[in-house]
């Protein structure tokens, strides 16, 4: 079996909340959908398996329009949605469960009976067949869900986040096991996740989404080595600071110390080339180093660092602070940095102790310089000594 080329176009007005994305898979393209907590994933996902529909909602499979103003049903789709909840019918054993779907797509029921029995077996569930859902955990439920969903050999299968309920030993176990059935049906794929793991190892392109717009689409390991978002910079670990650029440097946005950085390779150079230009700056935790600046003075948040960066550059054998200084929305602009294993006075010592001190400190390390234009206005760091 071979999946369905996805287009989807969705325009969909829902109580003040406005998705506008869009999107293409080709045959067999499996792509990870990542976004903030009300980015409008579900909808999306909704719009494209016929839930939720409006006259611009365009969705099309191998270039038939299914959506738009006269909507194709949900069962008439070839589009096959598979929640956080397997939910399986509570009073059919699981090879039944994984036959009922092909039942309803025609196959006899002997024919469907063995189709079922041979997808336990590709879910690792062989001597399962004859238990009802109450009597499987929730991973192996996930595994009967799964079977049922690719037993149809759908055109498209949405996946909104499968993994989420599931403790994290056995979503390891499902998400092989996803990435390999994906793969073994070349399956037409979109999975939500709030998980980089899950995107890294189960698709090819990574879509992000954030309040109803797609912000960034491409390669996975592109979108996680350039992110052009905070929020990107958030699922790929890395500190995106806003800036301009000003006489070949990058510099933060004001404060009574502001942050200037230098380009660490060429096209950051030529970003930085051009005053004024808004730019982030990419700052990976690792490649930063602090070093403490004057004498240590007592603070009244025992065990905090104050940390000023004055250079950001590229220094061949430094050291890089570890664990590294860990990036998140609500931490970043990075005002105040807690090297968790610092000591006072010196340079920054990643193996001693915590310091019950304040310090100034200086920050070495390297950065890229990208545009910013999803970025939204006002979130520049605020430097601070
Ligand atoms: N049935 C509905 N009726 C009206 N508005 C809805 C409905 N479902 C969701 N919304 C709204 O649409 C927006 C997008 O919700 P959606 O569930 O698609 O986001 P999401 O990205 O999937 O979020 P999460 O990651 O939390 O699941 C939200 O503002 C939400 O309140």
């Amino acid at each position: 079996m071979t999946g369905g080329a996805l287009d989807a176009r969705v325009v969909l007005e829902r109580r003040g909340f406005r998705l506008d994305a869009q999107l293409a898979l080709a045959p067999g393209e499996v792509a990870a959908l990542m976004g903030p907590s009300g980015a409008g994933k579900s909808t999306l996902l909704a719009a494209i398996a016929g839930l939720v529909h409006g006259p611009e909602a365009h969705v099309r499979i191998d270039g038939a329009e299914l959506g738009g103003a006269r909507p194709v049903p949900p069962q008439r789709r070839g589009v096959v949605l598979l929640g956080q909840e397997p939910r399986l019918f509570p009073h059919l054993t699981a090879r039944d469960n994984i036959a009922f779907g092909m039942r309803a797509h025609g196959l006899p029921r002997h024919t469907a009976r063995t189709e079922a029995q041979r997808w336990l077996g590709r879910v690792g569930l062989e001597g399962f067949g004859d238990r009802r859902p109450a009597e499987l955990s929730g991973g192996q439920q996930q595994r009967v869900a799964l079977a049922r969903a690719l037993a149809t050999a759908p055109r498209i299968l949405l996946l909104d986040e499968p993994l989420t309920s599931l403790d994290p030993e056995t979503a390891g176990e499902v998400r092989a096991l996803l990435s390999e059935q994906l793969r073994a049906a070349d399956a037409t794929a979109l999975v939500v996740t709030h998980d980089a793991l899950d995107a890294a190892s189960l698709a090819s392109r990574l879509l992000i989404l954030e309040e109803g717009v797609v912000t960034q689409a491409g390669a996975v390991r592109e979108v996680l080595a350039a992110p052009a978002t905070r929020f990107a910079a958030a699922v790929a670990g890395t500190n995106r600071l806003l800036g301009v650029a000003d006489g070949g440097c990058w510099r933060s946005g004001g404060g009574p110390h502001p942050v200037i950085l230098r380009a660490d390779d060429e096209a950051s150079r030529r970003a930085v080339s051009r005053d004024g230009a808004p730019l982030a700056a990419l700052v990976r935790p690792a490649d930063v180093e602090l070093e403490t600046l004057g004498s240590p003075q007592r603070h009244p948040d025992a065990g905090e660092w104050e940390a000023r960066i004055v250079r950001l550059d590229h220094t061949p054998g430094a050291r890089a602070c570890r664990p590294p200084i860990r990036p998140s929305p609500s931490t970043y602009p990075p005002t105040r940095w807690r090297p968790s294993r610092s000591r006072p006075g010196s340079r920054c010592d990643c193996g001693s102790p915590p310091a019950r001190c304040d310090s100034r400190a200086s920050c070495r390390g390297r950065a890229m310089m990208a545009p910013s234009a999803h970025d939204k206005p006002g979130g520049a760091p605020a430097a601070r000594g």
